[in-house]
């Protein structure tokens, strides 16, 4: 039998409809279709074809995905593809490029924080490429520190211009994605100075290229930041830097929406919270959570796949080795990022809805749930990045020696995603911001009922006293006990933060001090919005024949993981006895065996094709031995039998100890 015949059989196994459950993936019927139509677009036009990758050089990889970016904003145009569409089709492109800053970044931050008139302006331009648009925020010596930023945006009176300048080396903007070789346009955030007075930092439009030649306009300096972390991966895209030197702009290139600058040089502070100059970190966020289940799901996918097919081990009379996918321990390394996959996908989804209604209520001037949009959007992507790149990783891990190999697609995809960690709000500083959040709310319970995902903590006194009543493994398969279980960590683990910062007559000292405790406590209160949206989700009518049950267990995997995982805070916080905790692990094995027939058929409800994969391990014909030799055979090195520095360089060597040997 061949690891094709292995798949074949995996699939049979199924308890449940995997077409209704790629539905469930996806969202909606609709969302499936749309994404499964730019798939195969992608996946069938030579264009888009990525495996040559690896072995291009810096430049013809650049080059090349210019090419591809291009052809894709034809296909957008000859197509009509919808705003929906595009985006899954550059999804499914798999090359970090300028366009992702451009619609994910530029054309957001001119939404979210342009005027009214500065949006009838720039939009049309920017929606139709006719500027191309980065996120100039970042500078060598700041990032996180949004306010230490040093470049400067000084009003003129006299021309009713900003002279933009960057003062030091350290203020040199360092990172901004597509800056270096394509934007012609910036969104720059500056310190804005009038009459020497500093009123905080603010984005400026900044022309940096001519739209004629795509010269760089006079008074600007800019260039790449130089290769980073692996070969391909984010290599595709010309991260730069930038320096100003007295470049001036017209007063009506400050980004108005949350303060504006009068031709009298007066800062008015509209009735907005100045936190919405912020929005478009907000809202990126939220893609970013979602981009984790996309590249967890293929890892999962890939190891998952070739664990059914590799065998070592335990053959009996001659029969077939075991299946490394029936090991217990590979079950056990598995199986949680398969269901993590799973809940970071409905986490991301409701995210998105929670956008909606924050975005709804801030056209109604309602600005009071912005503090909790931006603890959940910012806890989220730091939890789900982070375990995203472990997972990558583990699954490298559990595809042996071949998952080290390029043509396994893990290696590039590590490399691609681990920035993620840091990128858009490094994720402790991140955590630290939901710890100031809960910090926040528990001081203010006595006049501020908490509500939405923090309004457990508005259940303190039940939760800080009571005690599981788990008795059986069995019992922990109900989403109550779970619940309770998580919101006593996450509300304990606050209370006695909380608590011992108010000891101390500093509260920033306090806060500082504790840092280390209140990074794990917020990750307890984000643990438990993963979980209570997975459980929510469960309690919609999700069709098709078995799709609920699977998807229970895997909530079940989910939530029982992360309790054995951590169970030392639920062991310290009381609310467990370390028999519960046992029984917890207990059910968890059982789960594993639950999930182990459905496996094959899990990860191919992701619906991924080959072309996205990009995998001789993850194929989905499991035809992976002879495709690896193929793949092996076509490196450049096999091109010829002696390669070349052979007999410049090896031959002597061998020559000489022939020479020894004859004396
Ligand atoms: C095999 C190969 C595979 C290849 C695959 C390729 C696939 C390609 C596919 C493409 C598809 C597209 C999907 C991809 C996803 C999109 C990716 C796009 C590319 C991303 C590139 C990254 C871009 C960047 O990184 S831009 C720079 C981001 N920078 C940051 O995030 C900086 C972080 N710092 C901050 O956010 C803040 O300064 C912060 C939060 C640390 C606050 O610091 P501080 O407290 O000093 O701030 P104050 O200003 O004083 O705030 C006080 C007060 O405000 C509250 N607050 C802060 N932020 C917010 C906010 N956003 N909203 C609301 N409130 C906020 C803060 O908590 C304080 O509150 P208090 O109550 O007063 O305490
Ligand atoms: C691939 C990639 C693409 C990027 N694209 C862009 C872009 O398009 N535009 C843009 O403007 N920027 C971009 N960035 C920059 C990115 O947003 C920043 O690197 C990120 O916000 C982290 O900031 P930093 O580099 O200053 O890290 P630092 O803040 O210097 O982090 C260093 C260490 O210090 C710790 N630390 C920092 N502050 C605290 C604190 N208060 N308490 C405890 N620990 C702390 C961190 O946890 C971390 O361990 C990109 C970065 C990468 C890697």
């Amino acid at each position: 039998m061949e690891g094709v015949d292995y798949l074949r059989d995996e699939r049979k196994k199924s308890e449940f409809d995997v077409e209704a459950m790629k539905v469930a993936w996806a969202g909606s019927r609709e969302a499936f279709q749309v994404s499964d139509r730019m798939a195969k677009l992608v996946a069938n036009d030579p264009v888009f074809e990525k495996f040559s990758k690896p072995t291009l050089g810096r430049k013809e990889m650049f080059k090349n995905t210019l090419r591809k970016a291009a052809y894709a904003w034809k296909l957008i145009n000859d197509l009509h593809l919808t705003e929906e569409e595009a985006k899954w089709l550059r999804h499914y492109i798999d090359e970090p490029n300028y366009t992702d800053l451009q619609w994910e970044m530029f054309v957001p931050a001119l939404e979210g924080q342009g005027s009214e008139e500065q949006k009838r302006k720039w939009l049309p331009l920017a929606q139709t490429m006719q500027i191309i648009g980065t996120y100039a925020q970042t500078e060598l010596a700041h990032g996180s520190n949004v306010q230490g930023l040093e470049t400067t945006a000084t009003f003129d009176h006299e021309t009713d211009q900003f002279v933009i300048h960057s003062p030091t080396l350290t203020s040199s903007k360092w990172w901004p994605g597509g800056m270096a070789k394509v934007a012609t346009h910036a969104i720059v955030y500056a310190r804005l100075i009038i009459d020497g007075h500093f009123y905080g930092v603010h984005g400026f439009i900044v022309q940096l290229r001519s739209l004629e030649d795509h010269s760089t306009l006079p008074g600007i300096t800019v260039g790449d930041i130089g290769m980073k972390f692996g070969h391909g991966a984010y290599n595709t895209m010309d991260n730069g830097v930038l320096r100003f030197d007295r470049v001036r702009i017209p007063r009506n290139q400050m980004l108005m929406r949350v303060s504006q600058v009068t031709k009298e040089g007066k800062y008015v502070q509209s009735d907005v919270p100045r936190q919405l100059a912020y929005g478009t970190m907000v809202s990126v966020r939220q893609t970013i959570v979602s981009d984790a289940s996309k590249a967890l799901s293929r890892a999962v996918c890939i190891a998952t796949r070739y664990s059914a097919i590799r065998r070592q081990f335990g053959s009996h009379d001659g029969g077939p080795e075991t299946q490394v996918i029936d090991y217990k321990t590979q079950q056990s390394r598995l199986f949680p990022l398969l269901a993590s996959a799973f809940a970071f996908r409905f986490v991301s989804e409701w995210l998105k809805s929670l956008q909606t209604d924050v975005k709804q209520r801030l056209e109604a001037k309602d600005f009071s749930t912005l503090p909790e949009a931006h603890a959940c959007t910012a806890g989220l992507k730091s939890l789900t990045t982070a375990a995203t790149a472990d997972g990558i990783e583990e699954c490298r891990k559990l595809c042996g020696g071949h998952g080290y190999l390029i043509s396994s697609g893990l290696p590039e995809l590590y490399a691609y995603y681990v920035p993620a960690c840091t990128y858009e709000g490094e994720n402790v500083v991140m955590m630290l911001q939901v710890a100031r959040f809960l910090v926040k709310t528990v001081s203010e319970m006595s006049y501020k009922q908490p509500v939405g995902t923090a309004d457990y903590l508005g259940r303190m006194a039940p939760l800080m006293h009571n005690n599981c009543d788990v008795q059986t493994a069995e019992d922990w398969l109900n989403p109550s006990a779970i619940v309770k279980a998580f919101e006593t960590r996450a509300v304990r683990m606050i209370v006695d933060c909380s608590q011992r910062i108010a000891k101390f007559e500093n509260q920033e000292e306090g806060f500082a001090e504790l840092s280390t405790d209140l990074v794990e406590a917020s990750l307890a209160h984000c643990q438990l919005i993963v979980v209570s949206t997975f459980i929510q989700r469960l309690k919609q009518e999700i069709p098709g024949k078995g799709v609920k049950q699977s998807l229970e267990v895997l909530c079940y995997v989910y939530a029982l993981y992360l309790l054995h995982k951590h169970q030392g805070d639920f062991l310290a916080t009381g609310y467990l006895t370390s028999k519960q905790a046992s029984l917890a692990n207990d059910q968890l094995k059982t789960l594993y065996s639950k999930v182990r027939p459905n496996a094959i058929a899990l990860v191919d409800s992701f619906n991924h094709t080959d072309h996205y994969l990009s995998s001789v391990l993850g194929r989905y014909d499991g035809n992976v031995y002879p495709k690896l030799y193929e793949a092996a055979r076509k490196d450049p090195l096999n091109d010829s039998d002696i390669a070349d520095g052979i007999n410049q360089y090896v031959q002597p060597i061998l020559k000489q100890k022939l020479h020894l040997a004859k004396l």
